[in-house]
């Protein structure tokens, strides 16, 4: 018998960043990889660079990734200031004046093997009226400020059928983390990295230099340092995917101000004319931004717009980023991984930022290297990466693409925006039959194209007609009994102020 190859394990770790994907990494890998005996974990992060101070909104992938870390929810959402987030509303992406919610969880209930929307065309279609929120838990709750856990083990419950992520304040959500990766051993290193040391044969990082002139080894390297790429992209020199042709937003400018409007549990997004302003409820303060194209607006007009479109008063001045849309090439080469936007970025319009950095750490611990740094398990790694941008991409698309807008250059450039294939071979689909294709286990579910395909206005072709098992009368009288138990449920669950306050999460009455 031969012993399998698995090189020697891993015993020094380097991640570089402290910004929200640095923090993640240390916590992740300092639980997970605790079976790694001698194993140092070291941070490195310079107060002086700061981080990107955005990124507060979120999906529900993240409640696994709190489970994993062995987070408690009450604690998590109380240290983060953070509120329960049921879904995102669009605001005028449609056309002006509209709006609709793309909840989380999934939309009434499937029968006979048929997925439910294929009663509600067919309800339609017999004269029905209905709308897709009334079918969706998370929607209605959201709308209504109402929130308790869903039920899955309960799948006779309406609860069962609810989704929910959370918002929160990106630097306390950092400074939560760094408490839990200090605790479990990980070393915080505060300095500026002037120079990157590379093997002269292999070119592998083998250390760091600060500004101070200490050196900072690592057998892997994590590069979480942000829009730089500092390790990947300056040093190795991977080459950046460039996407602003079908994503052309370059910009944002955001401005906190104070708790103000009507509070909803969802993420707000309203289309402008040269891009969208979001709006992110938290426990004490809002969070605005607005995401623009250079092309199309200034930065004076963007926050003006943006000023004039706050519900409260502004807590700070404005913070104005730049980016591209795009990704690394490889977000795994040699021994660096980049995790973050050190990666990629694509525009936070369905909060995906923060989830790819959980979706990198649970992928590096599927391919976690030892120092032989196999490269065929590398290239995996990389591809399935690409995958994901490219899924997110699609639906990002999907909301410029189908609008009505023509109002503006910039709705007039998205609207003749030719769909990429992936997209194309969807909205094809559900144009001729109304069905849904979903492939290699991507991130947004069928619920979720249909919200977003149903907001935008794309009427489906028809419907899968194995549904006549039940005839339209009895379709009729399931979707109003549906609707009606959708309804009541939401009547009976908390606000989302006493939720908090219940569970002791609440910072101050709301
Ligand atoms: C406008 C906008 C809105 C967003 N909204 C959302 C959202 O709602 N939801 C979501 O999921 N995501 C969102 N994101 C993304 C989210 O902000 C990021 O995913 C997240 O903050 C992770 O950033 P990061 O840690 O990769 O980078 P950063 O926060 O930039 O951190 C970089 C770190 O690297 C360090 N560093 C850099 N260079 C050096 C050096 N030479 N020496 C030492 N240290 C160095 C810095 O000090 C810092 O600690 C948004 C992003 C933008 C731009």
């Amino acid at each position: 018998m031969t012993a399998a190859k698995t090189g020697k394990p891993i015993q020094s770790i380097t991640i570089v960043g402290g910004g929200t994907a640095g923090w993640m990494t240390a916590a992740a890998l300092s639980r997970l990889l605790s079976g790694i005996p001698g194993l140092s974990i070291k941070l490195i992060e310079s107060e002086a660079i700061g981080t990107v101070g955005v990124g507060e909104a979120t999906i529900p992938q993240i409640n696994s990734f709190n489970t994993l870390l062995g987070i408690n929810e009450h604690e998590f959402v109380r240290e983060t200031h953070a509120t329960y987030k049921l879904g995102i509303e669009f605001v005028d992406w449609t056309r002006l004046g509209h709006s609709y919610v793309h909840p989380f969880g999934s939309f009434g209930l499937d029968m006979y093997g048929i997925e439910f929307h294929h009663y509600w065309h067919r309800g339609l279609a017999a004269g029905d009226s209905s709308g897709l929120n009334d079918y969706s838990i998370s929607g209605m709750a959201g709308k209504l400020d109402k929130f308790m856990h869903p039920q899955h083990n309960n799948p006779k419950s309406a609860l069962s059928k609810l989704g929910y992520a959370f918002q929160f304040d990106a630097g306390l959500y950092a400074k939560y983390l760094r408490r839990m990766a200090e605790t479990a051993g990980v070393e915080r290193i505060e300095g500026k990295i002037v120079h990157v040391a590379q093997h002269s044969d292999t070119g592998f990082v083998t250390h760091v230099k600060l500004d101070d002139e200490t050196e900072i080894g690592g057998e892997l390297f994590i590069d979480c340092t942000g829009f730089r790429s500092l390790l990947l992209g300056e040093v190795l020199g991977v080459g950046f995917e460039d996407w602003s042709k079908w994503l052309p937003c370059d910009r944002a400018v955001a401005i906190p101000c104070s708790l103000g409007g009507k509070n909803e549990a969802l993420t707000r997004s309203t289309a402008r004319p040269a891009g969208w302003q979001w709006r992110i409820p938290l426990q004490h303060r809002l969070g605005n931004g607005h995401v623009y194209s250079s092309a199309h607006m200034s930065q004076d007009e963007a926050t003006d717009l943006l000023v004039a479109n706050l519900d409260g008063a502004p807590l700070a001045d404005p913070n104005h980023l730049r980016f591209t849309a795009g990704y690394r090439h490889k977000a795994w080469d040699k021994n660096v991984v980049a995790l973050g936007l050190s990666a990629g970025f694509l525009e936070p319009l369905e909060s995906t930022t923060i989830h790819m950095v959980q979706t990198g750490i649970a992928r590096l611990m599927t391919f976690f290297p030892t120092t032989d740094f196999s490269a065929p398990e590398i290239a995996h790694f990389n591809k399935q990466n690409v995958q994901d941008y490219v899924d997110i991409r699609d639906f990002l698309l999907l909301h410029y693409t189908a609008t009505e807008r023509d109002d503006s250059e910039f709705w007039n450039y998205c609207r003749n925006l030719e769909p990429p294939s992936g997209l194309a071979d969807k909205l094809e689909m559900f144009r001729s039959s109304g069905r849904i294709i979903r492939e290699h286990n991507e991130l947004f579910t069928e619920a979720s194209w249909l919200a977003v395909m149903t907001g935008q206005g794309i009427k489906p072709g028809g419907w899968n007609t194995a549904n006549s098992v039940i005839d339209d009368a009895e379709t009729l009288k399931r979707l109003a009994h549906i609707r009606h138990v959708v309804s009541s449920t939401v009547q009976q669950m908390p606000s989302q102020a006493e939720f908090l306050a219940a569970n002791g999460s609440a910072i101050a009455a709301r």
